[in-house]
């Protein structure tokens, strides 16, 4: 049966990761890398397209499953009317080669279970080659070979290994998949329960970095978690989310590639890790965009691979199905060739703030701040795609202006804590003309709104922000009236859109088809209506947004309210970077003083 989005629990050893469904089976690997080609496919296909199953002989889902403590290792568990057992999956953050361990523990009676491992390498298409190699089966295919090493017997037949066994109380038993180039063939290397001890420590220990006492800590620390999942340990590069084209709309082709580093979304992870005290990957985030821009510090793209590859040209792998048939399945990403003009203004004010945590400075920073400070003077005034990414024209949009005045503003604060004149004023004024543009140009009287792009009429949930970088205050009429909007005209059954994706034709993001609505905005109102002084509802908000988080924790990016689906790539930085960064302002008190006798918006912007 095939798993729907939030049924998936994610394990990784910050090089690649895996879905393993609530019926034990693992549906999406891709080795040795998040970006390498999967060797499980399921999620976007079906069982031909390579899984990994592990559960009783009468299969169905688990009775409960959670993770163990605050780490990433997964324990599944079935009660059946032979006895219970329990499976324990993980990977080793620590170790020299990826690989999936699979633990089993007899809890009561006996249990016969059945596993079979449908190894189908390049995305669900390639029936390696299977060998025996020193008594352990060895699946090849091109550059790839994975070491399968077993506590019991299994059959091989055609690319599938397979194995019927029964597990009694009290006994444990263990299996591995373990990656290595093709060329190099070893004998597994795994010892399973040493590798169990020490990624529960690695765990227990990066979670011990904490500063997080708030109230609510299970979901603050889960998320944590899960962005440090997501990020690419070799290079310090961060992902938007560990899958593929899994859709925004059931049967719809809005499916893109969320494997990469893009350095807005990366920018909203390392505001969580700063402000939890993770200071180390944003660090190391920093050494990889340097790495990544070096030569062409004025030529930043607005993404990269995890390796801070530039090239990621964007392929539909036609034999793929598709998650509950939505295709294209692509790989790759076009929209690494936009211009996105709010991606100078993400980047300077993570580094502003990452620096405040570094003395004395990196030697790099100067060299990449004033390259990104370029490219901005030279590109802020035109029409872009924006944070959207849309693949419709081009737009003068609002929060793209926004950002642009963060970068400047940003540039002007390093330059006068450094106490240089060197283009300070010329900085000073620019500053002024981008704030005084967009609140003319991107606020419409008509719509009583900032709006999505400068005389237009439709409303776009990313201007929330303007508070949050200090635009303007939460207080400004002009933001209490945006609220008001878009909590009315935006929103599905209380949840954000970013926004209208319109009819088709007229569709303002080029796009075929419609979407769910997308939880990172959704946390943003919450925000927005706490800083509005409305914190009853943002809290309400944020409950609600919490209820969505699947049974391990877990979010994607988009939610669908009329069907209580989740909806798009899974699991979303975005979405749990919204969920800390929501949870650290709750705790704030409200930025708003005047909101009982605030001034109307028409004296604001008269
Ligand atoms: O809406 C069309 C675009 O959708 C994707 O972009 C979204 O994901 C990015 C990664 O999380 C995020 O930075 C962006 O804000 C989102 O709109 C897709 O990656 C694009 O190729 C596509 O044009």
């Amino acid at each position: 049966m095939t798993q729907q989005i939030e049924d998936y629990a994610l394990i990784g050893d910050l090089r690649t990761a895996a879905l393993v469904g609530l019926d034990g089976s693992i549906d999406w690997l891709c080795l040795p890398r998040f970006d390498s080609r999967a060797v499980f496919a399921t999620l976007l296909g079906d069982a031909r397209n390579g899984r990994w199953t592990m559960a009783p002989h009468s299969g169905g889902r688990c009775t409960r499953r959670r993770y163990r403590g605050d780490s990433l290792i997964l324990d599944t568990e079935w009660i059946t009317s032979d006895g219970a057992v329990r499976v324990t999956d993980f990977m080793s953050p620590t170790s020299a080669r990826p690989h999936v361990v699979r633990s089993l523990e007899g809890l009561a009676g006996e249990v016969p279970m059945h596993t079979c491992i449908d190894l189908r390498m390049d995305y669900g298409k390639i029936v390696p080659s299977l060998d025996s190699v020193g008594g352990h089966l060895v699946a090849t295919a091109g550059p790839d070979s994975v070491r399968l090493r077993s506590d019991v017997a299994l059959t091989a037949t055609q690319g599938t290994v397979s194995g019927d066994f029964v597990i009694s109380a009290g006994q444990r038993l263990s299996f591995t998949l373990e990656h290595s180039p093709s060329s190099e063939l070893e004998l597994p290397t795994v010892d399973a329960a040493d590798d169990l001890a020490t990624t529960e420590r690695y765990w227990l220990e990066w979670m011990g970095r904490c500063t997080y006492s708030g109230p609510w800590a299970d979901p603050v620390k889960r998320s944590l978690i899960t962005l440090k999942a997501l990020t690419f340990a070799p290079t310090g590069g961060i992902l938007a989310a560990a899958t593929t084209s899994l859709p925004e709309q059931i049967g719809g082709s809005r499916n893109w590639d969320y494997r990469f580093c893009w350095l807005r979304d990366a920018a909203f992870t390392l505001r969580a890790f700063l402000a939890t005290g993770y200071v180390e990957e944003a660090l190391a985030w920093r050494d990889w965009l340097v790495r990544a821009v070096a030569g062409d510090p004025t030529g930043t793209q607005i993404m990269y691979a995890i390796d801070g590859t530039c090239h990621l040209p964007e392929l539909t792998l036609d034999w793929l199905p598709g998650h509950a048939g939505s295709t294209p399945v692509r790989i790759g990403n076009e929209a690494a060739t936009q211009r996105q003009n709010d991606v100078w203004g993400e980047v300077l004010d993570v580094l502003h703030a990452t620096r405040a945590a570094e003395d004395p400075p990196h030697p790099h920073d100067a060299d990449l701040e004033r390259g990104l400070v370029t490219q901005l003077e030279q590109n802020w005034a035109e029409p872009d795609n924006g944070i959207w990414e849309v693949r419709g024209p081009q737009r003068h949009f609002v929060h793209s202006k926004l950002m642009a005045w963060v970068g400047v503003d940003r540039a002007v604060r390093v330059l006068e804590n450094h106490h240089t004149r060197e283009s300070l004023d010329e900085l000073r004024d620019l500053r002024e003309a981008i704030h005084t543009e967009v609140c003319h140009r991107g606020f419409s009287q008509a719509r009583r709104a900032f709006t999505q792009s400068y005389g237009s009429v439709r409303l776009d949930a990313s201007v929330l922000l303007m508070p949050r970088y200090g635009f303007l205050p939460w207080a400004d009429p002009r933001m209490v009236a945006t609220v008001d909007a878009i909590q009315k005209d935006l929103t599905r059954d209380g949840l954000v859109l970013r926004y209208a994706v319109g009819t088709e034709g007229t569709n303002v993001d080029g796009v075929h088809g419609e979407e769910g609505a997308f939880l990172a905005c959704s946390f943003w109102l919450a925000d927005a209506l706490h800083g509005i002084g409305r914190t009853d509802e943002a809290a309400e908000l944020f409950d609600r947004l919490l209820s969505l988080r699947n049974d391990v924790g877990l979010l994607s990016e988009e939610y669908d309210p009329s069907t209580g689906r989740h909806l798009g790539n899974t699991p979303q930085a975005f979405s749990h970077a919204g969920l800390i960064t929501t949870a650290l302002h709750l705790a704030e008190p409200t930025a708003t003083t005047v909101q009982h006798h605030p001034p109307t918006w028409q004296e604001a912007v008269s």
